[in-house]
């Protein structure tokens, strides 16, 4: 559904992408992540047409940008991470107009507001709404075509952990439905709960793409929280069981400390974001 291979974007001098290659297959659920700056938000308007790359290849939805944009235009729906709604309309005349424009029959406007919750709220004018209510506005609008690929950048920021269940349910059920969903999230336990696969990037280079079990199981670290006594007073240490030393500390502990308390703490998605990025701001010579 996705093919970029080689895609580069470069602003002036500056290269914002560099030589990206991935490959999202239909029927996935797929999370890019990366640190601010990192190119997310540049790929996906490559993605979405709305930016040229300046070298490589772009393929969406059997559309190759930019050449093929206008056939991509209403198979794929794009939510940006900032509102573009009518403010003075209510979410009801927001969703009807979209409607007409998409050719969408207008009964599945009142559908889509109940699927975000907002029926209730469908009469007020969007300029009353909060960012959350604004944001599950502009996901129902985007989904109501039915597109092939949806681009979501941060669905789920500034959501309260209800609708934020809500808007995973709606992503999974398009999936189920043979879509293919592209969303970028800074939140890690989302990347887990969510995400069939996910690719990470930093300074416009990808680092890693696999399944989040896999890239844990890759790049974490199993630790083991101890607590003990000595000398009169308690002591608290983390130690890490993939590490030789650290092991043989625990042992060596375990030996000098019949009465010490241990748990194993799983690792978690979290852990692979940050000793990835590290490594790759380590390998530029910029201090983490
Ligand atoms: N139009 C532009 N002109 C010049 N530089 C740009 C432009 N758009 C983006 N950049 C730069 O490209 C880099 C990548 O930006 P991008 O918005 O893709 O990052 P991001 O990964 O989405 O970050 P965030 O998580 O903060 O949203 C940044 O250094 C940004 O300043």
């Amino acid at each position: 559904m996705i093919e970029l291979d080689g895609m580069q974007v470069r602003f002036g001098r500056f290269m914002a992408v560099e030589s990206l290659s991935l490959s999202v297959p239909a029927g996935e659920l797929f999370g890019f992540l990366g640190p601010n700056g990192a190119g997310k938000t540049t790929t996906m308007r490559v993605l979405s047409g709305a930016l040229r790359a300046s070298a490589g290849r772009v393929r969406v939805a059997g559309c190759e940008l930019p050449r093929e944009l206008a056939r991509l235009k209403p198979r794929m729906a794009c939510v940006p991470d900032v509102d573009t709604h009518y403010e003075d309309l209510s979410a009801r005349e927001n969703l009807r107009l979209f409607a007409r424009l998409y050719g969408v029959d207008p009964r599945a406007v009142d559908t889509w507001l109940a699927r975000v919750e907002l029926s209730e709220a469908a009469d007020l004018k969007v300029r009353s709404y909060s960012r959350g209510m604004k944001k599950k506005l502009l996901i129902a609008r985007e989904l109501m075509h039915a597109p092939q690929i949806i681009f979501l950048d941060e669905p789920t920021a500034h959501l309260d952990r209800h609708s934020v269940s809500r808007v995973h349910a709606l992503l999974r059920e398009q999936v189920a439905e043979g879509r293919t969903v592209f969303l970028t999230t800074h939140d890690m336990d989302e990347v887990e709960a969510l995400c069939d696969r996910v690719a990470l990037i930093a300074h416009g280079r990808l680092l890693a793409c696999d399944t989040p079990a896999r890239l844990i199981a890759r790049h974490a670290q199993r630790w083991c929280e101890v607590q003990y006594e000595s000398e009169g007073r308690s002591q608290r240490l983390s130690l890490r069981m993939d590490d030789d030393a650290e092991r043989e500390q625990l042992a060596s502990l375990l030996r000098t400390h019949p009465h010490l308390r241990m748990h194993t703490r799983e690792p978690a998605f979290e852990e692979v974001f940050r000793s990835l990025t590290a490594a790759a701001t380590a390998a530029r010579g910029v201090p983490a």
